[in-house]
């Protein structure tokens, strides 16, 4: 066994967030840990990397029990947490990055930087992705930044692998070539603790399931030995029968139109409207222009050239602030940059955008805004201890529920979501789907830019697919299929 855990138990501030935990890690296994929002998975995958200690119960790695309980030691134990790129330092090569805090010695005084590059390339070349060791990192796509993450990984001789969401900002080819590699590692007899809210990657590359929830462990068994309907069952602890609510076609004016926008090299004469009542939904493979088409609707960059109409009128946004005093809410793909204020507490963070709204004589009137901050709490379902509580506290789903909750409290009229549901369970996707139809009903406007197909097509009135900077594809829900949508976004239709 390469791991094994038993009766772990961990509370912060008497809130207890793992209740007696059981789990183990055999060798060549991709063992998926699943449950909704705040179920205590990243938690679990904290202690096993020795970010946190637990209240109760032990752990014991390659056959030897831990007791130190510190990143270090879990590290010299053979275990790596793979963070994205967040553990990456985008100024550094990524030899640099690669051997950052174990750089080889030379008559232990200096950097041996030779050899650094040399093994830095060797396992780069052994993962499938001959990059050179000087790169810079913040020069590399998504993709390749985490292939330096688990490089780095291996440069430590790590034999076991905590993956937390990792295909949560890959693309499809990214997601094979990372499968692949997890294939490659399992045939050496590593082990992969692997976490995911895409229920499908389970039955595609796992081996066994564990199932949490509320802290409990549920059900641990074969990733086979269950269909998909069974593990939302295990994991929300009831039937979800209906994911989408049926669709209302909009009928409603013209809310906003777009002429001609051009803003090289993300994207190049775009044309569309969206009208009252209108979810619209935007998909393209990454770097197709969709975030930055995105950026420049709500002020955040500037376009070339090209005009914005809301209500047919002409607007020019110079900053975002003016875009929001015109009811213009967006919720950005990267939390990190979206503008949470991860020191603030749940409250302050769900009424930022509005405070304009809750200032009497330069004072926020704190009593309106927890009002308004606890309806967007319970609308959403965001699950927080207090919501006194810093924000950096909740867990990542709920922290992506308050970037929404922001808009409903700024009762926003036109809601621009880029990859809303990124992070968000299964269960609080579906009920988090109803109340975005509620919205649309009430006459607001919608753009949904996401690579989930499958929620564009369940969610969206009319899907525009991008390609290379320029729109290549128009369909209506009806004509809506993910075949013709990757298509038309890999260019070969349209
Ligand atoms: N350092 C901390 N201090 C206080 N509470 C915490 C801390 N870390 C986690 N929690 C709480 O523990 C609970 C479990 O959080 P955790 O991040 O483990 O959930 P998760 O299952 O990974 O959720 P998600 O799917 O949203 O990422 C949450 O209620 C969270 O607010």
């Amino acid at each position: 066994m390469l791991l094994h855990m038993r009766g772990i138990s961990k509370s912060f501030y008497g809130v207890q967030v793992l209740d007696n935990i059981d789990f183990e890690l055999r060798p060549g296994e991709v063992h998926a840990l699943v449950g909704e929002n705040g179920a205590g998975k990243s938690t679990l995958a904290k202690l096993i990397s020795g970010a946190h200690r637990p209240d109760d119960g032990y752990l014991v790695v390659n056959g030897k029990p831990v007791s130190l309980y510190s990143p270090i030691e879990s590290q010299r134990m053979g275990i790596s947490m793979i963070y994205q790129e967040s553990c990456l330092v985008p100024e550094m090569s990524i030899a640099e990055n690669v051997f950052l805090g174990t750089e080889p010695r030379w008559l232990r005084m200096f950097t041996n930087t030779v050899k650094m590059k040399r093994e830095t390339k060797r396992i780069l070349r052994s993962l499938g992705m001959p990059l050179h060791p000087n790169t810079k990192v913040k020069d590399l796509s998504m993709s390749e930044r985490h292939v330096v993450a688990i490089a780095k990984a291996l440069s430590q001789k790590a034999n076991i692998f905590v993956m937390d969401e990792p295909t949560a900002s890959l693309s499809d080819a990214e997601r094979i070539r990372l499968f692949a590699m997890i294939r490659g590692f399992k045939a050496e007899g590593f082990g992969i603790v692997y976490i995911t809210h895409r229920l499908n990657e389970i039955f595609e590359i796992c081996d066994r399931v564990t199932v949490l929830r509320d802290g409990k462990r549920v059900v641990t068994c074969k990733a086979n030995e269950l269909t998909e309907r069974e593990l939302v069952r295990q994991m929300v602890g009831r039937e979800l029968t209906q994911i989408f609510p049926p669709l209302s076609s909009p009928t409603g004016n013209e809310l906003l139109r777009v002429e001609n926008m051009t803003r090289k090299p993300w994207f190049e004469k775009i044309d569309f409207r969206l009208h009252e009542g209108e979810i619209l939904g935007i998909t393209g493979l990454v770097g197709s222009g969709t975030e930055g088409l995105a950026k420049v609707i709500f002020g955040e960059m500037k376009p070339e050239s090209g005009k914005v109409f809301w209500h047919k009128e002409p607007i020019q946004f110079k900053t975002p602030r003016q875009a929001i005093d015109l009811g213009f809410g967006y919720v950005n793909r990267d939390r990190i940059e979206s503008g949470l204020f991860m020191d603030m507490n749940v409250y302050r963070n769900l009424t930022i955008a509005s405070l304009k709204k809750i200032h009497r004589f330069h004072m926020v009137q704190e009593s309106q805004e927890h009002d308004k901050a606890l309806d967007a709490i319970i609308q959403l379902d965001i699950k927080t201890r207090d919501p006194e509580q810093e924000i950096k506290f909740l867990s990542g789903g709920n922290q992506q529920k308050v970037m929404l909750g922001k808009w409903l409290v700024a009762e926003s009229d036109l809601y621009i979501l880029d990859e809303p549901t990124r992070g968000i369970d299964v269960a609080s996707k579906s009920e988090l789907y109803v109340l975005l139809h509620e919205l649309v009903n009430e006459g607001k406007g919608m753009i949904v830019i996401s690579s989930d197909m499958s929620e564009l097509i369940g969610l969206c009135n009319r899907i525009l697919v991008m390609h290379e900077g320029r729109i290549v594809d128009e369909m209506t829900h009806g004509e809506a299929s993910q075949e013709r949508i990757l298509q038309s976004a890999s260019g070969i239709r349209g």
